[in-house]
């Protein structure tokens, strides 16, 4: 097993990040990006079964939980740089990459810009253009405006833009455990990471991605809509689309079928 199974501070050249490195060190690598609002925790559903086949590097995102909360706006130019220098840090040439919403926007920039550093692209609950310049720059304002009261606003009602009412009633804590992060996360942090998605749409550049990628969608998602992945699957050629019966955070809310569609994928992609 690699180094350490707990999550520790990487020094980078873009800073110090939260990271935590699990499974063989021979492995190869999969790196796992959160989604807005949620830390490198997010993935826990996931580590059991995915670091049977690979060496796993979760990260806070810049903005989140232990990692560097400069002040914004970021952007993904930024946000992706951050993930490449924690690779080199970790002297890492090549892993694959998947990443959920605000993750998975990431992963496809990583198609675009850095492409021959990856083995395939895991783009789940995700968009090309996600949301709206003034729907973000508004959640922006209210967490600068408000602080921490504007983020405890924002954990109050993320159980509708993340879970299916079935799963908040099936799995409370889950649900609680990821609002309390969302209440705790920083709001310059949090408002900066809005900026970057309210400045970023990469549907022009889809075309150049030429990873095998996997889309994942969830039927019931609020934020990013089964037409968002269609667009994606339509756009990005030889990429595969799955629609789980879910929400907007799919690896949580149905995690053995999300570990099985991404494990299927990945072993397929190293054939
Ligand atoms: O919390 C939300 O509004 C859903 C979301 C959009 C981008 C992201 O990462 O999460």
């Amino acid at each position: 097993m690699s180094q350490s199974q707990q999550p520790y501070l990487l020094d980078t050249r873009q800073g110090k990040f939260r990271v935590c490195d699990q499974g063989e060190p021979s492995a190869p690598v999969l790196m796992l990006s959160n989604s807005l609002g949620t830390t490198l925790e997010m993935w826990e559903p996931q580590i059991e079964a995915f670091t049977r086949h690979y060496r796993v590097i979760r990260y806070d995102t810049r903005g989140h939980g232990g990692s560097p909360v400069a002040p914004g706006p970021y952007t993904f130019d930024g946000l992706g740089e951050d993930a490449l220098a924690i690779l080199d840090a970790l002297k890492i040439e090549k892993a694959s990459f998947c990443g959920v919403s605000m993750g998975g926007h990431s992963a496809l920039w990583m198609g675009i810009h850095a492409a021959a550093r990856f083995e395939a692209l895991i783009v789940c609950n995700s968009a090309a253009r996600i949301g709206t310049t003034e729907a973000w720059k508004e959640r922006a304002d209210l967490v600068r405006a408000n602080g921490k009261d504007g983020m405890q606003t924002l954990a109050s009602t993320a159980p509708g833009r993340w879970f299916t009412k079935g799963f908040v009633e099936r799995d409370p804590q889950a649900v609680q455990a990821m609002q309390a992060v969302i209440a705790s996360t920083d709001p310059e942090g949090y408002a900066s990471c809005c900026d970057a998605l309210g400045s970023s749409d990469l549907r022009p550049h889809l075309g150049r991605i030429t990873n095998p990628t996997l889309i994942i969608a969830g039927e019931f998602d609020p934020a990013t809509t089964v037409a968002d992945g269609q667009a994606m699957h339509d756009a990005i050629a030889g990429s595969e689309l799955v629609v789980l019966p879910v929400s907007h955070i799919s690896n949580v809310e149905a995690a053995k079928d999300y570990n099985d569609a991404v494990l299927a994928f990945l072993e397929k992609s190293r054939r």
